[in-house]
């Protein structure tokens, strides 16, 4: 998890980032290229042997190619985001409860007790569309939990959403992801909510990305500046075959 290939910066330099530990936020209109860069994350995660993933897809589009891998795969089914997030939440009691009584800051990942990657998408679906109200409120604040209290136990958040607005992701939650990252917005507060307030005054504002290039982005980690990127692309028959081949590492199933 620590050495991830995402793509390359405008400088030409390759951009790799170390996601053990870190949670990433991904914000764009639709065609931005959010799905690339999720698709290039779980390609990585799905070779490392002491990770497990769990996917969360509304739309039943976006992640289907990884369903072999994934140990838990959430479509539009409430009830189950609920019962995941949950069950996640337990998972990282139980490892604060275990670190503390081994005086441990962060969960050291083996084979046997693995990092947890989650990836939702797409967020709004699960904060306001599916369900009820109150179903929508406990995900958002099971979600937030767990990208607040999950890193050091070693369960990390990919979160994906068309829809950078403040009701979706509320600063509270924006600023709780280490790696935040924005392709093409349609409006500068858009830009700003999904990269952090301010980032368009000082000439960082998404909605001047060329439309014409998805995966043109800015990408901000820990605390720097945000870096404009273009994100690695990987062809459906390529995903395909990555998965394939995680899915038979994984004692899934035959790779074809
Ligand atoms: N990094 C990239 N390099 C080249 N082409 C890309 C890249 N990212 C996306 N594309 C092209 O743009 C299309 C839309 O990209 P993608 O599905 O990743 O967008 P998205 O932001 O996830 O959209 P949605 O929110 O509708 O799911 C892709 O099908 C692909 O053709």
């Amino acid at each position: 998890m620590d050495d991830f290939y995402l793509g390359k910066y405008a400088t030409g330099e390759a951009v790799r980032l170390c996601f053990a530990y870190k949670n990433l936020l991904a914000g764009g209109e639709p065609g931005s290229g959010k799905s690339g860069l999720e698709q290039t994350i779980l390609a990585q995660a799905a070779l490392c042997v002491d990770t497990k993933l769990i996917g969360f897809d509304g739309k039943l589009v976006e992640l289907m190619q990884w369903a072999d891998v994934f140990d838990v795969f959430v479509g539009p089914d409430m009830r189950k985001a609920l019962a995941t997030l949950l069950w996640v939440q337990r998972l990282m009691d139980a490892r604060y409860a275990k670190m503390s009584a081994l005086k441990l800051r962060k969960h050291v990942a083996t084979a046997a007790d693995p990092f947890w990657v989650i990836s939702v998408d797409e967020l709004a679906y699960f904060t306001s569309v599916a369900g009820n109200k109150v179903e929508q409120e406990l995900f958002s604040a099971l979600l937030r939990d767990i990208v607040a209290r999950g890193r050091a136990a070693g369960i990390i958040v990919l979160a994906m959403t068309q829809r950078a607005s403040w009701d979706i992701v509320p600063t509270a939650l924006r600023d709780l992801f280490a790696y935040r990252w924005v392709g093409r917005c349609s409006t500068p507060g858009s830009s700003d909510v999904a990269l952090g307030a301010g980032w368009v005054d000082q000439g960082y504002n998404a909605m001047n990305l060329d439309p014409a290039k998805p995966g043109d982005s800015f990408l901000l980690a820990e605390g720097g500046v945000p870096r404009r990127m273009r994100v690695a692309w990987m062809s459906d028959a390529e995903v395909a075959q990555v998965a394939a081949f995680a899915a038979q590492l994984r004692g899934r199933k035959t790779a074809v």
